[in-house]
């Protein structure tokens, strides 16, 4: 899985890819937006824009912060007093917000969640925080997907774990191909779920019954 940038001083450097990355100061993020803004045509200096590069940045810190979050911290924690509960558990419709990585634009849509325990269960608000934590990171839909599985299998070693998102990318909407409506689909398996087709036809099941 991939590691989380390290907060260092004031100093961060990012594990997410192979070579460290020196975190740049606030400052300098806002100088950037700035530059921006007068890129796209505007005046960085009028009174709507004059505070805009730090509002920019301050939203960014909060739509990006899973960069700055450990899965580990929400999925240590685990119940084993469930009445000898080992079923299925399906946390559905989980709403989330990511960014893809190309044109940073946003992503948005839900996931679905299902595990078979081995032992201990996890806070069901554990599962939905750590579809946060990744979404909240620049992303392609098939890397959040995986991600979110290699997390829950690394915590809770369970004996399935069967991960679908669907989601829709405002980077085909808004702009380029410009198709509305459009949903991306990912599923990943492992365990029970990966080598029993009739388990995935259940999570199926699970996951649009009822509606
Ligand atoms: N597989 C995958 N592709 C994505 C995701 N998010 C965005 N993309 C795609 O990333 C691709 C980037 O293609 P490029 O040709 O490099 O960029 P582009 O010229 O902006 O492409 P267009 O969007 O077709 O205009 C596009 O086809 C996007 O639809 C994602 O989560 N997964
Ligand atoms: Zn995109």
């Amino acid at each position: 899985m991939d590691a989380i940038l390290k907060p260092i001083g004031s100093q961060v450097e990012a594990e997410v890819s192979s070579k460290p990355v020196a975190r740049p100061s606030r400052e300098d993020a806002e100088a950037a937006v700035r530059t921006l803004l007068a890129w796209v045509g505007d005046d960085p200096d009028r009174e709507g824009l004059v505070d805009t590069p730090k509002r920019f940045v301050k939203a960014y810190k909060e739509i990006f912060g899973g960069y700055f979050e450990d899965p580990a911290e929400h999925l240590k924690r685990t119940f084993e007093e469930v009445g000898g509960y080992d079923d299925i558990i399906l946390v559905r419709d989980i709403p989330f917000h990511s960014h893809c990585e190309h044109h940073v634009l946003p992503f948005d849509g839900h996931a679905h969640i299902a595990y078979y325990p081995s032992g201990g269960v996890v806070g069901l608000s554990k599962i939905a925080r750590v579809v946060d934590i990744f979404a909240k990171r620049l992303q392609t839909q098939e890397n959040l997907t995986a991600q979110i599985v290699s997390a829950i299998d690394e915590h809770l070693s369970p004996r399935g774990i069967a991960v679908m998102l669907e989601a829709e990318h405002k980077c085909m909407s808004m702009r380029g191909i410009r198709k509305e409506g459009v949903s991306t689909v990912t599923t990943q398996f492992t365990g029970v779920f990966r080598d029993d087709p009739a388990e995935q036809v259940r999570f199926m099941t699970l996951v649009r019954g009822g509606r």
